[in-house]
């Protein structure tokens, strides 16, 4: 049998409320060995070792908590006695954990995130079955090289393309550009597609020797707009800054003006969109070369601030920093 080891941080899919039929519950309530108790069918699959690294709604996620993760998970993907590694999270950030963890993990063994978006208590709760699903995957020799993976919902999607498109329903996630890459019935595992962007092995970025990463906002651009947020992200010492921009990664007026000014004072400014799907095109409707804007390619907000954070572990050449956004 294989050996997958399962590193709990926290979630609905740890979640726990008073009543079967009730919206309200905490997440991150359970431990991992109650969460796991609930699917004891995985033990017939895999030899099966939890792990507990937080036990928190993903809202609260933060850099220390990546920065352990994916340093533990590195670790434990180096071992010969370990085959896979299947994460439980919230829902809320699964989509940046999940790409930070595509980014720095430098191994071809299957990395699965899996949560849930009904507690344990709730009546049909989903986390059983996505985590007997999420060890299916991770025990399949067809889940190797494809960076990180993310099952819920009967689906298995890629780290860089999912997003949470939904604040409650039970099919809450999507890969708006791309598609789910493969399904998962009952254990039953299909691929139909191959991430081809750069990833875990292929990755540039190496955490090991990191303690904290650069301060990256997201401002997030509306009509009306005004510069107060750029302002107040240069004043609290960002050194990048994201803005989720209407339509192609338009900037209202004066926030364009007030951004081209961090970027003066050498904070790195990257375009992305708030649309949710496409690309950010540079060569659009604003003069990227004028501003000094980078574009973020058709990543959202949330990973374009992750992969500008590594980035800006690396360097602060702008031309070097693009260049990522067309690479990974
Ligand atoms: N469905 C969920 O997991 C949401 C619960 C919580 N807000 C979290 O992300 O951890």
């Amino acid at each position: 049998k294989p050996n997958i080891a399962i590193l709990a941080t926290g979630g609905t899919i740890a979640g726990s409320g008073e009543s079967s039929v009730k919206s309200a519950y905490s997440a991150g309530a359970v431990t991992v060995d109650k969460l796991l108790s609930a699917v004891p069918s995985i033990n017939e699959m895999a030899n099966i070792k939890g792990e507990q690294i937080s036990n928190i709604g993903s809202q609260e996620m933060n850099n220390e908590v990546w920065l352990k993760l994916a340093k533990r998970v590195n670790e434990l993907l180096k071992r010969d006695d370990v085959d896979g590694v299947v994460i439980t999270h919230g829902t809320d950030t699964m989509e940046a954990t999940s790409y930070f963890l595509d980014l720095t993990v430098k191994s071809k063994k299957p990395i699965v995130f899996v949560g849930a978006m009904r507690s344990g208590s709730s009546m049909s709760a989903d986390g059983p079955m996505n985590i007997y699903n999420a060890v299916s995957v991770a025990i399949n020799k067809e889940s190797n090289e494809k960076g990180v993976l993310v099952v819920m919902n009967d689906e298995i999607h890629s780290a860089r393309e999912v997003t949470k498109y939904n604040t409650s329903a039970v099919n809450a996630f999507v890969s708006p550009n791309t598609g789910k890459i493969g399904t998962v019935y009952y254990g039953d595992v299909h691929f139909y597609m191959t991430p081809i962007r750069k990833h875990t092995y292929q990755s540039e970025f190496d955490i090991e020797k990191i303690n904290s990463l650069p301060k990256v906002e997201i401002l997030y651009a509306h009509a009306n707009d005004s510069e107060i947020f750029v302002n107040a992200a240069v004043k609290a010492g960002a050194k990048g800054i994201i803005h989720a921009g209407m339509g192609n990664g338009n900037p209202y007026p004066t926030t364009q003006e007030a951004l081209g000014e961090a970027v003066k004072k050498g904070i790195v400014v990257a375009r992305t969109s708030r649309v949710g799907s496409g690309r950010t095109n540079l060569h659009g409707e604003v003069d990227d070369e004028k501003y000094g804007f980078i574009a973020t390619d058709n990543l959202n907000a949330q990973k374009a601030r992750v992969l500008l954070m590594l980035g800006l572990t690396k360097t602060q050449d702008k031309k070097a920093l693009q260049d990522m956004f067309f690479k990974y």
